[in-house]
């Protein structure tokens, strides 16, 4: 997918960036923070790999001081059931590492880099407080988790973590790079766990999603907390 801004263009200050993947979750966003919210909503495509350069890209012209990434997400039961909002105070890669005999060896335990971006505690209790979303850990995975070995699998290395998604650590890292601070606020839409596509609610989990940035506070007062 091509990167593409899906809402006003910024200016000399626009403060806060919101990267999405798809331009169904950027209309969302865009409809819950309505005309001039001074938010510019990004479509970066699918995936950490899309996530990262899109977000780089848009930080690169230094207009921001705050991202979030945002979108739909697979909710661990019975914490973030369907419908759900889910606010990360923390940001993990979680299939980013090695297979070894002993099992699953992330990067960090490798000797390579950090697998986790913790968000700001302000920004979380900000985010959840306005949302009524579940605070925890949220996992970026390249690939959906379809069965219960893998959901179980992930539970047992991240008992903190309510959700997963594709896109949350590509944006923290690129946020990291440039010197700021990222967070993460999800709609659940489907299980993790075995894949069962009909089951998904994407629609709800949009709506979801318009409510939450139509509850946020104004961008000025976000920026306060980081
Ligand atoms: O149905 C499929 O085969 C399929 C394969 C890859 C991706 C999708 C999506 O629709 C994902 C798009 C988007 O949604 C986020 N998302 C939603 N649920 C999950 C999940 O359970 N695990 C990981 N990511 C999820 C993700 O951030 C994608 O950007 C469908």
């Amino acid at each position: 997918m091509t990167a593409e801004r899906t809402d006003e263009q910024p200016g000399p200050a626009a403060g806060l960036l919101v990267v999405v993947a798809v331009e169904a979750e950027a209309g969302a966003v865009r409809r819950g923070l309505g005309e001039g919210s001074g938010a510019v909503v990004l479509a970066a495509g699918v995936g950490p790999a899309a996530a990262a350069a899109g977000t780089a890209a848009a930080l690169a012209g230094g207009r921001y001081r705050l991202v979030l990434s945002a979108g739909i997400a697979g909710g661990f039961a019975p914490a973030a059931p369907l419908g759900s909002l889910v606010v990360a105070d923390a940001v993990l890669a979680a299939d980013l590492g090695a297979e070894t005999p002993d099992g699953f060896a992330d990067v960090t335990e490798l000797g390579f880099g950090t697998v986790r971006h913790p968000v700001p505690p302000g920004l979380v209790a900000a985010l959840a407080g306005a949302t009524g979303g579940a605070v925890g850990e949220v996992l970026t995975v390249s690939t959906v988790t379809g069965s219960a070995e893998r959901a179980a699998a992930l539970r047992g290395r991240h008992p903190r973590a309510l959700a997963e998604a594709m896109e949350g650590f590509g944006v923290a890292e690129a946020a990291a790079r440039c010197g700021l601070a990222a967070g993460e606020l999800r709609a659940v839409s489907n299980a993790v766990g075995p894949r069962d596509r009909a089951s998904w609610r994407i629609g709800d989990a949009l709506a979801a999603l318009e409510r939450a940035f139509a509850a946020l506070p104004p961008v000025s007062v976000l920026l306060k907390e980081v």
